[in-house]
């Protein structure tokens, strides 16, 4: 008898071209006005049946990646299995070249992938909508990265509109030693913020205008974190790393989402290699690593 074949799920990370943050409601999330863009940085998730659910992980990170329930992809397995009343008997293998904890959404990548592979896997037909209502439970990006593309994501940043993106855009993110906690950065921005009337996040139509013609000098001009002072509060070695890149040459620099990767939008993929160099050789980064946007969202690979 041959062995039964895995499913393998290929998912991005994402950058937040823009991160407007609300005041905290009442159950600690934060409203926001997320615009999400998809990049070329991929972790794989692979499904193949097993006697219970257990996890493997492999990649530069993963001795940072719990192998527990806690994981998101194990989670995913959990929560499908359950809606469709059968048992998460699988092995999920997680191949992964996101950084985590570096605001990416790595493990939210693993979360929607798995979910995919599942799905697949165990032939459940799952429709779209009740794989994005998981995906919402899972994390607040987690749909984000099962659609991938360019999103405006409100309410917690799960609600997603899919945006128009007129053409590719280079990337150089500089990923930190070690991570930071996303709850801590909204915490500081928490205090940060304390006595401070704050305005109701909006989409800026300048951005959404960037993104719609493929504008990267546009673009540059409007990119826009609101935890981008938090995550600097708690990590201010990171204002090293944007001077770097930008000393280098790069348009625009930001914190990716609640950090600690650093992104710089680039005028094309020579301008992201010498950019990329520059930021290794500074010293103000573990690594530097070059991708394009948008990506694709969660996708099953063709089997071997
Ligand atoms: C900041 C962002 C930007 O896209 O991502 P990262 O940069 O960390 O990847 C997201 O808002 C993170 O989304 P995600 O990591 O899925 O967060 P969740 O698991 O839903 O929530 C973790 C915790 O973050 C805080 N949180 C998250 C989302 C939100 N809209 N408001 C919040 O205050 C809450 O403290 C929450 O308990
Ligand atoms: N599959 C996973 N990959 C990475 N981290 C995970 C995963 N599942 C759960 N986690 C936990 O989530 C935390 C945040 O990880 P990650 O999603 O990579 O970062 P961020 O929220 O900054 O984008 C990690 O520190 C880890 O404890």
């Amino acid at each position: 008898m041959t062995a039964p074949a895995g499913v393998t799920v290929r998912v991005p990370a994402k950058v937040n071209v823009q991160l407007a943050v609300g005041a905290a409601r009442p159950d600690g999330f934060h409203d926001l006005a997320n615009v999400f863009l998809a990049v070329s940085l991929y972790d794989e998730v692979t499904a193949t049946p097993a006697d219970e659910l257990t996890i493997t992980c492999e990649g530069p990170d993963a001795d940072k990646v719990p192998l527990d329930r806690t994981n998101l992809a194990a989670r995913a397995a959990e929560l499908l299995a359950a809606r469709h009343g059968i048992s998460p008997a699988v092995h999920l293998h997680i191949a992964k070249d996101i950084p985590v904890a570096g605001g990416m959404a790595g493990g939210s990548a693993d979360g929607a992938g798995a979910l995919l592979a599942c799905d697949a896997l165990w032939g459940l037909d799952t429709s779209r909508d009740v794989l994005l209502e998981i995906c919402a439970e899972l994390g607040s990006d987690v749909p984000f990265s099962l659609v991938g593309g360019a999103a405006l994501g409100i309410g917690r940043g799960e609600q997603l509109t899919g945006l128009p993106v007129g053409g590719a855009f280079h990337w150089v993110f500089a990923v930190a030693d070690g991570g930071l906690s996303t709850p801590a950065v909204y915490g500081e921005f928490d205090r940060l913020t304390e006595g401070v009337d704050v305005p109701e996040p909006t989409a800026s139509p300048v951005l959404l205008e960037a993104l719609r013609a493929g504008d990267t000098t546009a673009l540059a001009g409007a990119l826009a974190n609101d935890l981008q002072a938090a995550a600097l509060s708690l990590r201010p070695s990171l204002a090293a790393t944007l001077t770097a890149g930008t000393e280098a040459g790069a348009l625009a620099a930001l914190v990716s989402g609640s950090g600690p990767t650093t992104a710089f939008l680039v005028k094309d993929a020579e301008a992201a290699e010498s950019v990329a160099a520059a930021l290794t050789a500074s010293g103000t980064c573990r690594t530097a690593r070059a991708a394009t946007s948008p990506a694709p969202g969660a996708t099953v690979l063709p089997s071997a």
